[in-house]
């Protein structure tokens, strides 16, 4: 068991990101870390919103989720981010969130953080892999340290076989089209497992 603080930071406009997240707290739940489902906060305009009954009803669904703060990144060993592609890249939310970590950056309060990303989009070759290459290209600038889950585990082959970190399609209903639960919670327990050695090692 782990005894580490895992941060689950992610953006959902309508709902699958916010459920990997989920997931992932509860793969991490089980193996033992304190965990804390965080959501980036919207910058969208309202008319955005509500031009998308699905978007508006997750939304208001997720009002009470906390939004992410950089005192959490300072509290977290591990982070997992579930971010949905924007065109093979991460949503301007996640990035103008990142943007915000300059100081923690500058004070070497971002190294040796254990990340692991996850990722949805509308088709299987839609920039699964690259939205979330595109989010550990800010990771290696931190000096974090990239706990992708590889092929680990049989489960990645069962949710589409992406080892830089689960991805899921989303068909026109926003229904997920691979079952990728189990891949999720391995991730989220590798993540955790990989924070607590860095944790010890340090010590
Ligand atoms: C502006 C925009 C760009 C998108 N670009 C892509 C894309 O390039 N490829 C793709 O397969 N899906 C694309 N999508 C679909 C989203 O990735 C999909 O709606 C999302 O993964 C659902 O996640 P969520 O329910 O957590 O919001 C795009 C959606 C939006 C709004």
């Amino acid at each position: 068991m782990t005894n580490i603080n895992l941060a689950i930071v992610y953006y959902s406009s309508t709902g699958t990101n916010h459920q990997l997240a989920k997931w992932a707290e509860e793969g991490a739940k089980e193996a033992g870390a304190e965990v804390k489902v965080l959501k980036v906060a919207e910058t969208a305009p309202q008319a955005a919103i509500d031009s998308n009954p699905a978007w508006r009803a997750h939304v208001d669904a997720t009002k009470d989720v906390p939004e992410v703060t950089l005192n959490d990144l300072e509290w977290a060993d591990a982070i997992i981010f579930s971010i949905p592609t924007r065109f093979g890249n991460m949503p301007g939310q996640v990035k103008q969130f990142l943007d915000t970590t300059g100081g923690l950056w500058f004070n070497g309060k971002l190294v040796n953080k254990v990340v692991s990303a996850m990722t949805s989009a509308q088709n299987p070759h839609g920039g699964q892999e690259a939205t979330i290459l595109s989010l550990y290209t800010t990771m290696y600038h931190w000096g974090a340290i990239v706990a992708s889950p590889g092929y680990t585990d049989p489960v990645t082959f069962a949710a589409g076989g992406n080892p830089y970190g689960t991805s899921v399609s989303v068909d026109q209903n926003g229904n997920m089209v691979e079952d990728v639960q189990a891949a999720v919670k391995h991730q989220a327990k590798r993540t955790a497992t990989v924070a607590e050695w860095v944790k010890k090692a340090n010590q």
